[in-house]
């Protein structure tokens, strides 16, 4: 990792947001000296595991601990979300990026919070800034709303998604969904939307949590009590898993061998599920040989696939696994002609809940080689020592051994 200088700190903090649409090219400012420090795979090469969660197959659970081991990250199908909200959170997405810089703006992130416009939180550690602009959005997207969208009636929704549509009368013209089943847009307000889709991935990250537990082992009845007394917590009006949701966009660019979406990072989470719509740039990076002293790694490009999520092991979920699952170095790539977005879900206990190796999977060869931690206190670890804070949460061996 090279560190910026003082001086590249500051600006990072106080610099406008690049007017990605009209730059010609790649200004230094966003000019990444070593985007390939790894090769990148060919496209008949390695492949990201795809799982199919509603095959009655029986060894969904041995697919499960064979990607999260050996890669993870994997990408599911048969999750149940239905295609129209995926469109619709796209559309969310897009619409909230192309509002004017200035509206943008009036919802920046604060220096001290989570919550709101801004570039991604991980840029201080990197001396050249991120072909990207996220959105975070912490609690109810209702207390953005106001901000955002001071007239969230469901026709703002279709305004800012496509400015070309002067009146309410054009919106007869706009594609519908083609299964009548479906909600019409047009009803929805953006915050809806979202509110709507963080329950749907609420759903699935307590369904795949309970099976990525039962993969490494656990019995049902375990993976439930966990689940209690861990990251899901008591089920009193405060308990639950607590969840960010981050939109990213990625606009086109002129030199995309010179520019980084995201650059290289794990999440900070128990696990991620991110939606990245049909345009391709999210790589995983693949440990093809680690010898002891040397590990050969390479990008590898996780084709989008319509209608499917993909799943990223996080940081809390190795040290909840004792190390036997690891978190995912993943980044985004930029592209010249399709405008990207993505959402993630990004998935973590309560805020109270220590995280720690389960006990059934620390015996006397096998220590915990991770000390309790909660989520802020986590976050405010990654937040000083980024690629370092996995490493400062271990215990020592001394340690270890008196639990
Ligand atoms: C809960 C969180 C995870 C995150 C930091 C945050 O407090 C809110 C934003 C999250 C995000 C999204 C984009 C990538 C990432 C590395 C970043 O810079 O901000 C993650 C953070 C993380 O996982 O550490
Ligand atoms: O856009 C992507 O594909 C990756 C986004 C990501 O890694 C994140 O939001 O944490
Ligand atoms: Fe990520």
């Amino acid at each position: 990792m090279i560190m910026p200088t003082a001086s590249e700190l500051i600006s990072h903090h106080h610099a406008h947001p690049l007017d990605f649409e009209s730059v010609r090219e790649v200004p230094d400012s966003h000019a990444w000296p070593d985007l390939h420090d790894h090769p990148t795979a060919s496209a008949q090469g390695a492949v990201v595991p795809v799982i199919d969660l509603s095959a009655t197959a029986t060894n969904v659970l041995e697919q499960l601990a064979r990607a999260c081991e050996s890669w993870g990250a994997f990408q599911v199908t048969g999750h149940g979300v239905p295609p129209g909200l995926l469109r619709r959170v796209e559309v969310a997405a897009r619409g909230l990026f192309a509002l004017p810089t200035n509206r943008k703006l009036e919802a920046a992130r604060p220096a001290d919070g989570v919550s709101g416009y801004g570039r991604a939180r991980i840029s201080c550690f990197f001396p050249k800034l991120m072909w990207s602009e996220g959105f975070t959005i912490a609690g109810s997207p209702l207390d953005h709303a106001r901000t955002l969208w001071p007239d969230d009636d469901p026709l703002a929704f279709w305004y800012v998604y496509d400015a070309r549509v002067p009146t309410p009368h054009a919106l007869h013209h706009l594609p519908r969904p083609s299964n009548a089943a479906e909600k019409p847009c047009c009803d929805t307000t953006c915050s809806d939307v979202i509110e709507e889709y963080k329950e749907e991935m609420k759903q699935l990250a307590r369904k795949l949590m309970r099976m990525m537990l039962m993969s490494l082992g656990l019995t049902e009845v375990e993976a439930e009590a966990e689940a209690e007394t861990g990251w899901i917590g008591p089920r009193d009006e405060a308990g639950g898993m607590s969840a960010v949701l981050q939109m990213n966009s990625y606009p086109v660019c002129p030199d995309p061998d010179r520019a980084m979406g995201m650059a290289a990072h794990t999440d900070s989470t128990l696990l991620t599920l991110l939606f990245q719509s049909n345009t391709s740039g999210l790589q995983v990076l693949q440990v093809v040989g680690d010898n002891g002293r040397d590990r050969t790694a390479r990008w590898v490009t996780v084709p989008p696939m319509p209608g499917a999520l993909i799943v990223n092991v996080g940081d809390l979920f190795q040290i909840l696994s004792n190390g036997r699952y690891r978190s995912v170095v993943h980044r985004a790539v930029v592209n010249r002609s399709s405008h990207r977005v993505s959402v993630a879900y990004m998935c973590g206990p309560p805020a109270a809940s220590k995280v720690e190796p389960i006990g059934k999977l620390v015996g006397p060869g096998c220590g915990p080689v991770y000390r309790p931690v909660t989520w802020p206190e986590y976050l405010s670890v990654k937040g000083k020592l980024f690629d370092k804070a996995l490493a400062s949460v271990m215990r020592t061996q001394a340690s270890s051994e008196h639990t």
